[in-house]
C-alpha cells in the first residue's frame, strides 16, 4: 500500500442540477479499514456524490480528496480506487475474461492485474468467463463489473449498489470478500438499500436525504436503541421534515 493513507474525505461537496440541490455541503470521511455504507431514500444524491469522489462529475463547490488528493478526472490518485458505478460497459461479443484484459489494457497496465486470482473468485463465473458476455444474465454482469472494480487490488473501493441482481450466495460471498479487503486496510464506501445487509456488512454509516448529510457514524451509534438498522434508518428518513434523527 502505497505511503499517504487511503482516506476518503469529502468537504462541504455541493451538486445542482439546475434548481434541483442533488448533493448540499454534504461532509462525511471514511478511514482505511473502515466499511461505510452511503444510505438514503432513492434520489438522495447517493449516486451523485459517489461519481464526485471519481471524478466523473465535478462538484459545484467543495473538496473532495483521496489519500490527500483532490480528484479529478483522470487524477492519478483513482488508479488507487476499484470504481462500480453504472458500469463499465462491456462489449458484447468479446467473452467475460476478454473484456477484463481489454478494460486493464484501456489502464496502460501489463496484464495480469495484481488481484486478477481474487477478483474471478468473487466474480465465481466458473468457465462462463469465457463466454461471451452478450450471452450472461444480470448477475453475470454485475459479478464481471465487480471482478473488474477489484482486480486492481485498490487501496479503496466505491461501489454503488453491488449486490444488484445478485442471488443470495452471491451476496454472501461479496460481504466475505469485502470483509477481508477491510481487514487488509482498504477503504470501502458503498451504497445499498438492502439495510439488511448493510446491518452485517457495514462498520460507518452516512445517510443523506434530499442531498443533506442526516446522520454519519459508526453503525453501532447510529443503531442506538434501534432494533434493527431498518428501525433506525426509518427513524432518521421518514416524518414530517424526513430527517429527524
Ligand atoms: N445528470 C443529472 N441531471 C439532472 N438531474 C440529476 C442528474 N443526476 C442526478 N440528478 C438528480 O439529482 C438527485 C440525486 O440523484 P442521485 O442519482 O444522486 O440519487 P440516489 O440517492 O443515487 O438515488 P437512487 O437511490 O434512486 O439511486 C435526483 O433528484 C436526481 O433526479
Amino acid at each position: 500500500m502505497s505511503a499517504h493513507p487511503a482516506t476518503i474525505r469529502v468537504e462541504a461537496v455541493s451538486k445542482r442540477y439546475g434548481r434541483q440541490h442533488a448533493v448540499d455541503q454534504l461532509t462525511f470521511a471514511v478511514e482505511p479499514g473502515q466499511t461505510c455504507a452511503l444510505l438514503g431514500p432513492n434520489g438522495a444524491g447517493k449516486t451523485t456524490t459517489m461519481r464526485m469522489l471519481v471524478g466523473l462529475t465535478a462538484p459545484d463547490g467543495g473538496t473532495v480528496r483521496i489519500a490527500d488528493t483532490p480528484v479529478h478526472l483522470g487524477a492519478p490518485v483513482l488508479h488507487r480506487v476499484g470504481v462500480l458505478i453504472d458500469g463499465p460497459a462491456f462489449v458484447p461479443h468479446l467473452t467475460g475474461m476478454a473484456n477484463l484484459r481489454l478494460l486493464w489494457a484501456a489502464a496502460r497496465r501489463d496484464w495480469p492485474p495484481p488481484g486478477l486470482a481474487d477478483a474471478l473468485d468473487l466474480a465465481g463465473l466458473g468457465p462462463a468467463v469465457d463466454r461471451k458476455v452478450k450471452g450472461y444474465s444480470m448477475g453475470m454482469r454485475q459479478r464481471l463489473m465487480l471482478a473488474h472494480a477489484v482486480m486492481r487490488r485498490p487501496d479503496v473501493l466505491i461501489l454503488d449498489e453491488p449486490a444488484n441482481g445478485l442471488d443470495p450466495a452471491e451476496v454472501r460471498a461479496l460481504r466475505h470478500h469485502l470483509a477481508a479487503r477491510a481487514e487488509s486496510g482498504v477503504t470501502i464506501l458503498i451504497s445499498s438499500h438492502q439495510l439488511a445487509e448493510v446491518q452485517l456488512l457495514a462498520s460507518h454509516l452516512v445517510v443523506m436525504n434530499h442531498g443533506r448529510l442526516v446522520s454519519s457514524g459508526s453503525l453501532e451509534n447510529l443503531l442506538g436503541a434501534h432494533a434493527s438498522l431498518e428501525d433506525a434508518y426509518l427513524n432518521m428518513t421518514e416524518g414530517p421534515d424526513r430527517a429527524a434523527f
